[in-house]
């Protein structure tokens, strides 16, 4: 009778980024599904091993994806969607890869090679997952929706690893998250009304895997850390009461994560499963809440480490919280987890030698924190002297981390302490700037422009790791990236567009590029986090307070503008996207910690403009991400958030204009605060929708200007001027043309040039027509 440790899953880019290579290799055609095949296995006994050799007692299998594990569930149920012609049978690569990224031409991977992937199939719309920089493929479900079970993933997996000798638990999506993640273009359609239809396939699926041998299984329903209604919460209570039924022999355990149950704790813990995983990090009180709901059987997952970020645990203050449970439920009735999926977190540390020594010695990756979990699991089993050594290294490294001077800077404490309501207003109402910006810039009605990025070619990601490798010297890697920047430079003048950009060559990604240019923050080498399918990040660490020490953008800013007499938009990253897709500092606000990184962009801000920036792009993208899953926690985070954007903006003159851009982002729910937020102008992608997205903007009379994405850029194909000239139109049947702004849902980073070309040229002839339309021209 111990206490155990599980994993709810473990991040399945592999060492190196080895899916990736692999999945790009076979995009490219220069790998064959078998070989591909080949090394997803690989590393999946590469994760089983390495996780029961860190003493995981409850190694997760069928979490590791091709592509992701929402679009895994949908295969494994049937669920695909009529034009992709599936007439049954299992699903093949190209079929699911398909589905995972659309058929539509050409497509590029990183290396920079171009191959064909057919013709005319969109992919599944790409979604954030929950609170979270992963985006996950949202299935697509139709009233009368058919399903059938396709156990083959799970079951193999389960096999593979039994033959590996490693006895796993598999992690399954659960039927009512599922739904409820779905989409359907019927309107008005519920996805979730087709859950008795769905029942019986998971039922189906439980009565496979214990056949297979499993004795648990993993459910995982991360929807009961949203607000539910007594309907879904009945929904839930009805699934599990079938579930539980469907297979005696195997034990279910129920895992929601990244925020409380709150109201649906008591339908959680009165579910007939044998076990429920609670995320203590971001839901402290559940404890003491399940304590007192939960039946003495019940086994509880204690998800007592951070899955969300990269922080070493206080080993001795988890003891001294979980150490009454145990005494209370007795060791077999105790699992200690991470909080949620290692999903979020990079693979190992280990890897990691650049890292400042002090830092680093305060950081856990996956490796590390599963190590953590078998050291508190060792306390628990054999006391606290058994593991004296690292409990002492835990509790001196959260000293040293809160005693480090690396953290505290007074002078930036002093600054945030200091600000005003009036840093975080412009001294000018919108109606006024508006018009000394239309004087001081002259630019057409409905002017063109791009949204920052342009192609991130094989040639510019080599010359940067060259020069990262100390292969291609300062002078040189400088030379080719003014070699770019001209050539973007003159290319957008020469097709006409109004206002231009530098192109962002110098950047390795939006956020990443500033974090290592602040001071608080620490950058990594290897710590690559999966954004979706094959792309990954590498989140800045945020370790202590934040200042700019020397501008970031200006000189790059000001070689594009001296090439050009149009505008060109200095172009920096808002501090609440810095903010969400960093890892954060826990020990003190993520507000304050905003308010921090927004004076260091106001600082950038005010020094674009002294160097003659006419506009400034503050990007926002992730700023609807940032929400919180719980409604009534909105007000709190939109206040600080938008405060953020504000206090970055507001340093400038009337006449300099300030636009702000937002992809991935459903705005009805949150209008008044973009609104609140007072940019000039407003980017944002609502090509998809066909500018539906732009109803909520209408509702409110967004009273500014709106650049609404007319190209969508995600997709490999080139739309036509035709189709953007429609696009506008329905933009123009919703607002005014003259608040209009013409220019493609996001950045151009991921596309290739002989597919920018084309679409930003139509672009520019749509405006034109458009334009022409106007005035009657
Ligand atoms: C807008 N999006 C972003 C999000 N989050 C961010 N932090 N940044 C974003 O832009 N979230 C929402 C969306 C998600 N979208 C994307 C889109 C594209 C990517 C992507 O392309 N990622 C790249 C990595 C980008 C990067 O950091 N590149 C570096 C390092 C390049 C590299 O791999 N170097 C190799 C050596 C290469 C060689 O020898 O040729 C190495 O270091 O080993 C760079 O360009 O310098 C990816 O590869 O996945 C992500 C999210
Ligand atoms: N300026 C950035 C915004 C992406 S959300 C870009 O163009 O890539
Ligand atoms: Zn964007």
């Amino acid at each position: 009778m111990t206490v155990t440790v599980a994993a709810l899953g473990f991040p399945r880019i592999g060492p190196q980024r080895r899916l990736k290579t692999a999945l790009e290799t076979h995009w490219a055609g220069r790998l064959d599904a078998e070989g591909l095949r080949t090394e997803a296995a690989a590393l999946r006994a590469l994760a089983w091993r390495r996780q029961a050799d860190l003493g995981v007692d409850h190694v997760p299998s069928n979490d590791f994806s091709l592509y992701d594990h929402v679009l895994d569930t949908a295969v494994m149920v049937g669920a695909i969607p009529e034009t992709y012609g599936w007439t049954g049978g299992s699903v093949d690569l190209p079929l699911y890869f398909a589905m995972a990224r659309g058929t539509q031409g050409r497509e590029t991977c990183d290396h920079g090679c171009a191959h064909d992937v057919g013709t005319g199939l969109p992919a599944l719309e790409m979604t954030k997952w929950f609170d979270t920089n992963y985006h996950y493929l949202a299935p697509e479900l139709v009233p009368g929706q058919a399903f059938q079970l396709d156990a083959s993933r799970p079951i193999d997996a389960f096999l593979e690893a039994k033959a590996q000798g490693i006895h796993t638990r598999p992690v399954i999506l659960g039927p009512v998250t599922f739904l409820k993640l779905a989409k359907s273009k019927v309107k008005d359609f519920q996805p979730l009304s087709l859950l008795s239809a769905l029942l019986p396939v998971y039922a189906q699926l439980l009565q496979r895997l214990a056949a297979a041998g499993a004795d648990w299984v993993q459910i995982d329903e991360p929807c009961l850390a949203l607000d539910l209604t007594d309907f879904e919460r009945g929904e839930i209570r009805r699934a599990y009461g079938v579930l539980a039924h469907a297979a005696p022999r195997i034990s279910i355990l129920l895992a929601s994560y990244f925020g409380t149950y709150g109201d649906n704790l008591a339908t959680a813990a009165n579910l007939p499963v044998e076990g429920l995983h609670l995320d203590l990090v971001r839901a402290p009180g559940d404890l003491d809440a399940v304590k007192a709901l939960a039946r003495d059987s019940l086994v509880l997952s204690l998800g007592v480490i951070d899955g969300r970020n990269v922080w070493r645990a206080d080993l001795e203050a988890i003891l001294d919280r979980v150490e009454p449970v145990v005494a209370t439920r007795g060791p077999d009735r105790v699992i200690l987890a991470p909080s949620c999926s290692l999903l979020h977190t990079p693979l190992d540390l280990a890897i990691e030698t650049s890292l400042d020594p002090e830092v680093s010695q305060w950081l856990a990756f996956a490796v590390q924190k599963l190590e953590e979990l078998s050291i508190l699991a060792k306390a628990l089993n054999h006391g606290r002297a058994s593991v004296r050594e690292q409990l002492a290294a835990s509790s001196a490294a959260v000293a040293a981390r809160r005693a480090s001077p690396l953290i505290h800077d007074p002078a930036v404490q002093a600054r945030t302490k200091a600000l005003t309501p009036a840093d975080a207003e412009r001294a000018t109402p919108f109606a006024e700037r508006i018009a000394l910006q239309q004087q001081r810039l002259a630019l057409p009605p409905l002017p063109t422009t791009t949204i920052g990025s342009f192609p991130q070619t094989a040639a510019v990601r080599q010359a940067r790791a060259a020069h990262a490798k100390g292969q291609l010297p300062d002078a040189d890697y400088e030379a080719f990236l003014r070699a770019e920047t001209a050539r973007a430079v003159a290319w957008q003048q020469e097709i006409g567009l109004d206002v231009l950009v530098h192109g962002e060559f110098e950047r390795n990604d939006m956020v990443q590029y500033f974090g290592e240019r602040l001071t608080g923050f620490a950058f990594t080498r290897h710590a690559w986090v999966q954004s979706y399918g094959s792309r990954c990040v590498r989140p800045p660490i945020l370790y202590g307070d934040v200042s700019r020490p020397a501008p970031m953008t200006v000189e790059w800013w000001a070689y594009a503008q001296s090439l050009t007499d149009k505008p060109m938009k200095g172009m920096l990253t808002g501090p609440v996207t810095i903010l969400q897709w960093s890892f954060v500092r826990d020990d003190i606000p993520r507000s304050e910690t905003c308010r921090q990184i927004a004076l260091a962009v106001r600082d950038e801000v005010v020094d674009l403009e002294a160097a003659g920036a006419a506009i400034i792009q503050i990007d926002e993208a992730a700023l609807r991400e940032g929400l919180p899953l719980r409604r009534g926690d909105w007000d709190g985070y939109l206040a600080w958030a938008v405060e953020a954007f504000r206090i970055a903006a507001s340093g400038v003159a009337p006449q300099t204009q300030v636009h702000t851009h937002m992809c991935y982002s459903e705005f009805n729910d949150i209008i008044a605060a973009i609104g609140a937020m007072d940019a000039d102008v407003i980017s944002i992608e609502t090509a998809r929708s066909k500018m539906e997205l732009l109803d909520a903007f209408e509702a409110y009379a967004y009273p500014a200007q709106i650049g609404p994405g007319v190209y969508d850029i995600h997709a490999p194909r080139s739309p036509g001027a035709a189709e953007m000239l429609d696009l506008l139109e329905r933009a123009g049947q919703r607002l005014s043309p003259s608040q209009l702004w013409v220019n493609p849902d996001c950045g151009l980073k991921t596309r290739r040039w002989e597919e920018v070309e084309p679409a930003l040229a139509n672009m520019v002839a749509a405006a034109k027509a458009a334009r022409a339309a106007l005035t009657g021209a």
